[in-house]
């Protein structure tokens, strides 16, 4: 394996704002952002139904679209600016490298972790012309449950109110089609880049750890994992998965800076892990 190459070894310390001078998920702060931002969850809100949801999972999850490697979808996330983000406004290959070497500084011994922070936003390639150009609502963003009424606890959920599925009486009751406690793998998320990612890794026999798998897969849940809404749902399992994905949304997060990360210089490390973990090729 390629000789570790870390960009400093200091500790990843949490900044006291983000790029613009705002606290972090601020979503309701005047910024240069706020706007685009306020669009997108109005757009995603109103257009995330169920019956969308099991639409796209038909239409993704056969895998059909293209075969490449995990370096080459990393570079192709180069042009992608993310609308849902109200912290960054970098391309998003540099969100995967920032979240990744933040991670590699306080847990060098943890290479999964390492690569988890890599991938776990390559679901956005679903914005690319390749797969169809899918609009940002249908892949960036939180996600949240769908089947069962939409929690206060998410990001404008006033725009809600114009989502077909809220006047939907098999799904707008607190539990919906769901029974507590059913765990979070039987919930319908909206659609988006996490699961994508997920069933990319799961069905490719990624031998990442089921930690990894679970980061990725609920990394923008974060009325549940900031909230603490909807953890009626989860079991045993999803309990035992929870603290790693806390870990990880501290770099997720935080890692979000107007700091470039030298690309060419930290692949020879990125490319070991993923010959690893993955085949050279996958089918997306
Ligand atoms: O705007 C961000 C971005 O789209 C992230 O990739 C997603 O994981 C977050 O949940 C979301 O708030
Ligand atoms: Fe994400
Ligand atoms: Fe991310």
């Amino acid at each position: 394996m390629a000789t570790a190459d870390v960009i400093s070894s200091e500790a990843f310390v949490i900044p006291s704002s983000n790029s613009f001078g705002q606290p972090f998920r601020l979503y309701d702060a005047e910024s240069v952002r706020r706007l685009t931002v306020e669009d997108f969850y109005r757009n995603n809100h109103i257009n995330q139904t169920y019956s969308f949801a099991l639409d796209m999972r038909g239409k993704y999850l056969g895998l059909d679209r293209k075969e490449m490697s995990i370096w080459e979808c990393c570079e192709l996330l180069n042009e992608f600016v993310d609308e849902s983000d109200p912290d960054l406004e970098e391309p998003q290959i540099e969100h995967l490298l920032q979240t990744a070497e933040a991670i590699r500084k306080d847990f060098p011994q943890e290479e999964w972790l390492h690569l988890t922070g890599l991938i776990h936003d390559l679901g956005k390639v679903l914005l690319h012309q390749d797969f169809g150009g899918l609009p940002q609502w249908a892949v960036v963003g939180d996600t949240f449950p769908l089947g069962c009424a939409f929690d206060d606890a998410i990001v404008h959920s006033e725009y809600f109110k114009d989502n077909l599925d809220g006047n939907n009486p098999r799904f707008n009751t607190k539990n919906g089609i769901y029974t507590e406690g059913c765990g979070l793998d039987n919930l319908t998320m909206s659609w988006g880049h996490d699961e994508y990612m997920y069933q990319v890794m799961k069905l490719n026999n990624s031998t990442l750890p089921p930690q990894a798998f679970f980061i990725i897969r609920y990394h923008s849940f974060y009325a549940l994992h900031h909230g603490g809404a909807y953890t009626r749902f989860m079991n045993d399992f999803d309990r035992e998965m929870m603290p790693w994905l806390h870990t990880f949304n501290k770099y997720d997060l935080y890692s979000k800076s107007n700091v470039i990360i030298d690309v060419e210089k930290v692949k020879p490390y990125y490319l070991s892990l993923i010959a690893k973990y993955f085949p050279k090729v996958l089918r997306w």
